[in-house]
């Protein structure tokens, strides 16, 4: 593993840019006592520490001039957040001074560490599983609620124990049918293959159900409203957002370039993207805004398809696929010109609809998972749960002798989830996504 450079010290500015009260500077790897020695004077040396204490003093610079007053919080390994000695500078916030505290840690030994380095060494040092690893991620970045309580949900384990309980039920039934391999004639009891089998592609199917959601409370969701010039696409967007964002006239064409907003529904931070009207137009700019309107949609997590309901009904404005559109109909306070059950009457004017509409968005973009515990909340936890179901399934249709292998793939995927026999490649690429200082 010395791809991974784990021989360093590595040192980061951890706390956010930008001025703050407090900023932390935290160095971690064999030579944090040493670094800190020749960087901090306090009333006594930071390698003289016991772990667990904080000493107070002066970071100084290389002349022995003070940079900055300072804490220096001494931990050692492994009782760290990387498992290694760490010693963090708690000075004051400004960039000017933690910047200077960081190249003062580089010219004692330290090397800039890469983004998520703090982090990986934490589940090099096996502090933290992969799946932890990635809910400190979605801990940092999360913007509601829901996001923070799934990643603290994932970091505490409790997404941990969800999987253990089916990797302890396959591994019960791989057991006993091997047991039994020698023995054919016996056959396997029902209650250890059958019954923990259903069990497990049961509970598979749960987690999987929870990826969608999980990924959408933490990465966020796009919602395109979508329909034809003045079908109050820019309206509704204001309704929903409680303000006036976008320009509303009784022009058609309006909204040329598209316009995003952002809002929060049911726990997922959702942006609401404005586009032009969809029609056959000869001006130039808004055909680009057209183009661009039928661009989002297919970008979109979810299409808010608008047709204005006091005029004669048109075909759609676009084709979108079912699964990821709800068809609005507008304009609900004024006399009705067609009627359709499958569609949802809104009135940007009055609020009415508003909150049925809400609670449909939630509906599609959560759906059941939003009651169970621990989500899954990225694309590759899916996809190894995913994977882990497609074997449990083959497992049930097979005769015993095959479906050992079946049940060892499924044990395989199960174990890429939490991230226990991963590649490096898998480590990498979940890493590069952290920033620098996690
Ligand atoms: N200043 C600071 N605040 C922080 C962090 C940090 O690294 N530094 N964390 C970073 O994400 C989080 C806390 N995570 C941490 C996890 C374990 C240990 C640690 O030292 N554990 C030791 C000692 C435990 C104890 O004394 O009870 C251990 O587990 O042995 C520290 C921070 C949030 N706040
Ligand atoms: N009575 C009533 N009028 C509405 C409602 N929603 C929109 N309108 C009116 O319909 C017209 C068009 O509304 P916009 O929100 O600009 O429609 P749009 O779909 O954004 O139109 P473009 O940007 O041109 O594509 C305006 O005169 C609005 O005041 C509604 O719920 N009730
Ligand atoms: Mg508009």
């Amino acid at each position: 593993m010395t791809r991974l450079g784990l021989e360093d010290t590595i040192a980061a500015i951890s706390t956010a840019p930008g001025a703050g009260g407090i900023g932390v500077v935290r160095v971690s790897g064999e030579d944090a006592l040493r670094v800190a020695d020749a960087m901090f004077a306090g009333r006594r040396a930071p390698g003289r520490t016991p772990g667990g204490r904080f000493l107070y003093g002066r970071v100084l610079d290389a002349s022995g001039d003070v940079v900055d007053e300072s804490l220096a919080l001494v931990f050692r390994a492994p009782h760290s957040y990387t498992g290694e000695d760490v010693v963090e500078f708690q000075t004051h916030g400004s960039p000017a001074v933690l910047n200077r505290v960081l190249a003062r840690a580089l010219e004692a030994g330290a090397r800039p560490a890469k983004p998520g380095e703090f982090t990986l060494r934490a589940y090099v040092n096996g502090r933290l599983d992969l799946a932890q690893a990635e809910a400190v991620l979605s801990l940092v970045n999360a913007q509601t609620d829901t996001a923070r309580r799934q990643a603290t949900l994932g970091l505490t384990g409790a997404l941990a124990n969800r999987v253990a309980l089916i990797q302890s039920r396959v591994t019960r039934v791989l057991a006993a049918v091997q047991a039994m391999l020698d023995y054919p004639e016996e056959g396997v009891p029902e209650e250890d293959r059958e019954t923990p089998l259903a069990l497990a592609a049961q509970d598979l199917e749960a987690l999987i159900a929870s990826s969608r959601a999980g990924q959408l409370a933490t990465r966020g969701a796009r919602l395109a409203l979508i329909g034809r010039p003045n079908a109050g696409k820019s309206s509704l967007l204001n309704a929903l957002l409680g303000y006036e964002r976008s320009i509303v006239t009784p022009v058609a064409g309006t909204t040329r370039d598209y316009l995003e907003a952002q809002l929060e529904l049911a726990g997922v931070p959702i942006t609401l993207v404005d586009t032009a009207g969809l029609r056959d137009t000869d001006d130039a700019i808004e055909a680009a805004g057209v183009r661009q309107a039928v661009a989002l949609a297919g970008g979109a997590d979810l299409i808010l398809h608008l047709e204005d309901g006091s005029s004669p009904r048109e075909d759609a404005a676009l084709d979108t696929p079912a699964d990821r559109t709800l068809h609005v109909r507008t304009k609900a306070d004024l006399p009705p010109a067609w009627a359709d059950a499958a569609t949802l009457p809104v009135s940007a004017v009055t609020g009415a609809g508003l909150p049925a509409l809400r609670e449909a968005i939630r509906a599609r973009l959560l759906g059941d998972a939003a009651r169970g515990e621990a989500w899954l909340t990225t694309e590759r936890q899916g996809d190894a749960a995913r994977r882990a179901l497609g074997h449990v399934q083959a497992a049930r249709a097979l005769p015993d002798e095959l479906a050992t292998l079946e049940l060892e793939e499924a044990l395989r995927a199960l174990n890429d989830l939490t991230g226990r026999d991963v590649t490096e490649d898998v480590v990498d690429a979940v890493f590069r996504n952290f920033c620098v200082g996690k």
